[in-house]
């Protein structure tokens, strides 16, 4: 399997964001808990690491934050069976989707699509590469978030709807997955508005925690 995935960042070719992955945040949004994945791309020009700031984007009047599993490609592939699926993945991330609340309403409404609220720039803050022996159990760990001390997000990615193995066999159907690809796997409840000048606090188990501020454009 691949070259050195601690730089996924920069062999990343895309990042695959999966929505409503969790049943009770499909619910708190109002929206139909899905019967398939359903998919979007955000451009690896969002990536940001930990001394960077989230940047609230023009004209945006209500920031939310998203805590997700991030899952790191190391072996290319497509059509890949979901018994295959585990050997094409190098690792883990933890990852923000941070999401513009209200241009994704209003492209909902309007029945167009979510690339300006997903994927502007710094929306997909991520912590360092995990590699997959650290994190033994990606599907039965918790996922927590903080804004400014106050928890906002506690979840565990057992409560996933499509597991790993699924998306990754899922995905690959459609997108060729290639070395360094990140799969988010959607975000439990509480997601919730930060501010200028928020601190957001997340973590993965007691693999990895990161801080990121948030300050505007
Ligand atoms: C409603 C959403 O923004 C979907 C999403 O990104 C998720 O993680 O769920
Ligand atoms: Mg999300």
């Amino acid at each position: 399997m691949a070259t050195n995935l601690k730089n996924f960042m920069q062999v990343g070719r895309k990042i695959v964001a999966v929505g409503r992955n969790y049943r009770a945040h499909a619910l708190e949004l109002g929206n139909q808990v899905p019967t398939k994945p359903i998919l979007f791309l955000k451009p690896t020009s969002s990536y940001i690491t930990e001394g960077e700031k989230i940047k609230i984007p023009v004209g945006c009047s209500s920031l939310h934050h998203e805590v997700e599993l991030g899952i790191v490609i190391g072996k290319p592939g497509s059509r890949i069976s979901e018994q295959e699926a585990m050997n094409h993945v190098a690792g883990y991330v933890l990852a923000l989707d941070m999401t513009a609340r209200d241009f994704q309403d209003e492209a909902k409404k309007k029945g167009q699509p979510w690339s300006l609220a997903k994927g502007f720039d710094t929306s997909c803050p991520v912590s360092s590469f995990i590699e997959k022996k650290s994190l033994t159990a990606p599907e039965n760990t918790r996922l927590w978030l903080k804004v400014n001390d106050a928890i906002k997000q506690d979840g565990n990615t057992k409560d996933m709807i499509f597991s790993i193995p699924f998306l990754v066999s899922y995905i690959s159907t459609y997108f060729k997955l290639e070395e360094g690809d990140v799969i988010l796997t959607g975000t439990p409840e509480g997601v919730g508005p930060v501010c200028e000048g928020d601190v957001i606090q997340a973590g993965l188990g007691d693999i990895v925690s990161f801080t990121f501020q948030v300050e505007k454009s």
